[in-house]
């Protein structure tokens, strides 16, 4: 297995407050071939978090770039979606900076909308169309007067949702109740809003946990051919053949750390096991990164 470059950087210090940060370096790594690739359109680096005195990211470091989908692999407890939920702002990191597209990502009072991110826990608004929850991507930009509150979404926005619906194979269900739909197709669905975002960074948190294996396989072949399309997705998942069998890279985090990163052809059965069970599976870990 190769592994990426080390993690341990020192954390960069961030105002806890107003959530991230300062300008922190990004870096580009090198494509196969060796030539340099673009500047990462996810940056995160020194990310720590605590809740309360315990300490659940000690510094994380990981860049995601555009045409990636990332699978970040992690024992129950591990840190995942702290990580994902400090880059949408819905938890505060104590230190580190978040980038994306080169901009600090700053949490105005809660949600940045510079990610979008879909969970496992679908939270589509059952009773309304399935072209409503999808419109509602696009909250973030719209005027108070926009929103739910009774009004139509704007045409524009209408257009650009169905168009949402299409990449995702769901256009024939624009009219039906999103409540009708299977979990798969919610999932689905919520993707779609995720795209109304325009967000340059799509986070997954466990897409697929609560999904039946081929809907699952369904799910996680829209998230690489949305990564092709040219947007950086990162998925935390728990089923590491699927994650295997679909993402270009995948990335250990182990007790707040991460513990390898790469290509998901080169990731072995061992380091599959050490990070699940560290402590039965007597092994020598990568190189941190
Ligand atoms: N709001 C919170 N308050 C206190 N502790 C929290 C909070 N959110 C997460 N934690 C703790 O942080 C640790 C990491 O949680 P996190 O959900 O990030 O892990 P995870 O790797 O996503 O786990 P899982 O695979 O079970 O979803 C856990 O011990 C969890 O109890």
């Amino acid at each position: 297995m190769s592994t990426g470059a080390a993690s341990t950087t020192a954390a960069i210090s961030a105002n806890p407050t107003s959530k991230p940060v300062s300008t922190g370096a990004t870096t580009s790594s090198p494509n196969a071939d060796g030539s340099e690739r673009d500047a990462p359109a996810l940056s995160i680096r020194g990310l720590r978090t605590s809740f309360g005195d315990r300490t659940v990211l000690h510094g994380v470091d990981l860049d995601v770039h555009a045409g990636e989908l990332v699978g970040v692999l992690g024992a129950n407890g591990s840190g995942k979606s702290t990580m994902l939920r400090c880059v949408v702002g819905l938890t505060a990191p104590d230190t580190g900076t978040i980038e994306i597209l080169g901009e600090p990502v700053i949490h105005r009072g809660g949600r940045s909308f510079a990610a979008a991110m879909v969970f496992q826990q679908i939270h589509l608004v059952g009773r309304r169309s399935v072209l409503d929850n999808v419109c509602a991507g696009a909250l973030g930009r719209l005027t108070m007067r926009q929103s739910w509150s009774g009004f139509a979404f704007p045409r524009d926005l209408r257009e650009e949702a169905m168009g949402c619906l299409d990449r995702v194979g769901l256009a024939d269900r624009a009219y039906d109740r999103a409540g009708r739909l299977s979990g798969g197709q919610q999932q689905r669905v919520a993707i779609a809003r995720a795209l109304c975002q325009r967000a340059p960074v799509l986070l997954a948190d466990e897409p697929v946990s609560a999904l039946d294996p081929a809907s699952a396989e369904q799910v996680m072949g829209l998230l690489l051919s949305l990564a092709e399309d040219g947007i950086a997705v990162a998925a935390v998942l728990h089923q590491p053949d699927l994650a295997r069998r679909h993402c270009t890279r995948l990335v250990g985090l182990d007790a707040g750390r991460i513990s390898f990163s790469c290509a998901s052809y080169d990731l072995d059965d061992d380091t599959v096991a050490a990070l699940y069970n560290p402590t039965a599976a007597n092994l020598t870990k990568g190189p941190s990164t």
